[in-house]
Parts: C-alpha cells; structure tokens; sequence
C-alpha cells in the first residue's frame, strides 16, 4: 500500500508544526517552558505543535488513533497567569499556524477549517492520549523530539509516524536545523525526510517539494563514527566510549539531539546510532523510534535493540523492555551486537572475578 493520502496529510501537518516551532523559538521566554513531572521541559512550542498536527490528522482521518507525547492537562488549570498566558499563546500559534497560506504542494489553510477556540485545541492536544497496542491504525506523534535540542539552538525534530497493526508503514521528520546539505552546515537548513514502508527514504528541503532518495552508504572501519545523545542522560556515554575502544573507533562520536540522529545516520553521516540504557531504568517511547527506524530501514539499515531484536511497537506507548537502540548499515550492524555482547561479558567477568 502505498499510503499517498497519508503522506501527503502527514508531510503538510508537519512542515506546519515546524514554521511555528521555527518561529517560536527567536522569541521564547522562560516563563514559556514548564518541567513536566518526570522533569523534562515542555515549551509552548511542543503543545502548539501537537495541536496543529492532530487537528490536521482529525480533519483527514477522523476514525484514526493518536498517541502524542503532551497532553493538555497543565494549560486546563491555569492556576497561575503564567499558565492562564500560555494557554493563550499556544492557542493563537495553532491558529496562526492552521490559517496562513502554504506552499502550493501542501494541504491548503483553507482545507483546515476556521480558528479553533481554546477548548477546541486543547481536546486537539489531548487526542495524543491513545494507549496504543497491537491492532489497528496509530499515529505517534512527537510534537517536538529533543526539547532540550530546541531550547539550546540545537538538533530537534517534529516527528511523525503511522503504524497499522503494529508496524509502522510511514515516517516524516522535520528538522528545521539540519543543513540540506550535510557538507554545507553554514548552507540552508530545513530538510524534511519522509519513508514509507517498501518504497524507501527519501528527504527534501521545507522549501522545494522535490523529494529526493537517500541510501545508506558503505562504511569503511577506518571511517566509523558513533552517533549518540547529547544528554548523558539519555543513553550511557561511557558505554559507548568501550565500544568505540572494541571497534578502535578513533573518530570522537558524533553527539546530537533528537530523531535527527536517524536522519542523519540515514544520509551517510556518522556509522552506527549508538542509544545503550544508562540504568536507571527509562522505557523508550514509540514516539521517540517510529519514524526514525523506519527511515534508516527504508535507507538500508538495521534497526533493533542492543540485544539484536526488532522494536515492538505493538506494546502501548512505550518500547516495552527493550534494552537500548541500534542503527546501523546492514554490514556493520551485526558488528555492532557482537560488540556490545563482548563489552558486557567482559564487565560481568569483571564483577564476578
Ligand atoms: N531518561 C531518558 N532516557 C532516554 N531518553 C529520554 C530520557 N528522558 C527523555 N528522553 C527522551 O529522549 C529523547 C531525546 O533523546 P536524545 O538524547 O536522543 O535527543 C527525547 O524524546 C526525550 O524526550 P523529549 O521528546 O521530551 O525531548
Ligand atoms: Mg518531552
Ligand atoms: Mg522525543
Ligand atoms: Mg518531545
């Protein structure tokens, strides 16, 4: 199947989402940004941004599920005026966002409806909060993938996915600041990658809807560079400093935020997406992979957990207990596992000797 509808609705709703977060972003302010229990931030720019893509989805496709990473329950008690602000500004970027005109191959404002009142938004936002599972038709969305990215000036990316029973059929990523051209960095930046299950990966920049197909490169070892998270937090840095050791990696890795490491992955840059757990016992997210993985597969790549096996997106809304993320070409990845195993014999070796 080829999914033409979807990815024409899932590619406008996106380059939307990516115009307000662009725009957001020169005039955030810091009362703008809430930490959300687990101690992440949230900025305005990440519930406006899962506002105009699931209006954009309920408008195509009413019946479909959505599993979003906000949810709208902060800006429905506004306790305070900076709260009672917020809901206010995510609101007019949503509507700001649905209503101006759009470049000629994407849906029309006018396809949208007319302004949303607040209630209207916030159900929008909160349409994320499917369970997901094993059957039917999902939309993940990550409104905003790798918000400390975005607040620093950094890697981020709006990233959006379809899954049908389980396995996801299309990925689109916006990364409004990642070069076109990976050996341009000063160039234009805006790329937006788009695959679709069996028919590739392919990117193009926000401004010409030229799509354009993208296949993993051969790596030489000498070559190899690990691609990993900029927050230590996020995947075990020093696991990954082992790893390169036991490949003799001499490259420093390459550290960025967000999906935008599949992208780039996807495109040739680094080797090996390296995203081993650093034991505090985080579940990944199918937000955080959907589109990623299916974009590096479509590229030519493996995808799996540290142990070799598939990410499950059938599991609800997190990744279950899978052990870690690895991407790579389909040459270096079983490399990679075996790596990985004999770095973790050695280390229970060590404890036990
Ligand atoms: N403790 C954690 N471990 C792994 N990933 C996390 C953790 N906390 C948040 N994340 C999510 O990891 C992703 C960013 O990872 P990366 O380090 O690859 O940029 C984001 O989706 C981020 O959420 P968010 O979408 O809120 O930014
Ligand atoms: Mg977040
Ligand atoms: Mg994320
Ligand atoms: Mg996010």
């Amino acid at each position: 199947m080829s999914f033409a509808l979807e990815k024409q609705v899932a590619i406008s709703a996106v380059l939307r989402a990516c115009r307000l977060t662009s725009s957001v972003f020169t005039k955030l302010v810091t009362a703008e940004t809430v930490t959300k229990n687990d101690k992440s931030p949230v900025t305005v720019a990440d519930y406006a941004a899962q506002a105009v893509i699931n209006t954009v989805l309920s408008r195509a496709f009413p019946e479909d599920a959505i599993v979003g990473e906000e949810d709208a329950g902060v800006l429905r008690n506004p306790g305070t005026e900076e709260i009672v602000q917020l809901k206010a500004h995510v609101v007019a970027l949503a509507n700001d966002a649905l209503s101006t005109p759009a470049n000629s191959d994407e849906l029309p404002a006018w396809s949208l409806g007319s302004p949303r009142t607040p209630e209207q938004l916030l159900d929008a936002i909160d349409r994320g909060q499917y369970a997901g599972g094993r059957t039917g038709r999902m939309w993940a969305l990550d409104p905003i993938d790798g918000t400390k990215g975005f607040l620093r000036g950094g890697q981020y990316a709006v990233c959006l996915a379809l899954i049908v029973d389980s396995v996801v059929q299309l990925g689109v990523m916006g990364c409004p600041n990642l070069p076109v051209n990976a050996d341009k960095p000063e160039g234009e930046k805006g790329c937006l990658f788009v695959a679709v299950r069996g028919e590739g990966a392919t990117q193009r920049s926000f401004t010409s809807p030229t799509l354009h197909k993208l296949l993993m490169p051969t790596v030489p070892p000498e070559s190899y560079q690990v691609l990993e998270s900029l927050e230590a937090a996020h995947s075990s840095h020093s696991f990954s400093s082992l790893f390169s050791n036991k490949l003799h990696i001499t490259r420093p890795p390459l550290r960025m935020d967000s999906q935008a490491k599949y992208c780039s992955l996807a495109r040739g840059q680094g080797a090996i997406y390296l995203r081993m757990p650093t034991g505090v016992g985080y579940r990944e997210k199918i937000w955080d992979h959907a589109s990623g993985s299916l974009l590096v597969q479509e590229a030519g790549g493996l995808v799996t957990d540290g142990r070799g096996l598939p990410l499950d997106f059938g599991l609800g809304r997190t990744l279950g207990e899978n052990f870690g993320i690895i991407a790579a070409n389909k040459e270096i990845h079983p490399k990679v596992i075996e790596a990985i195993k004999a770095i973790q014999e050695e280390e229970s070796k060590g404890k036990s000797g």
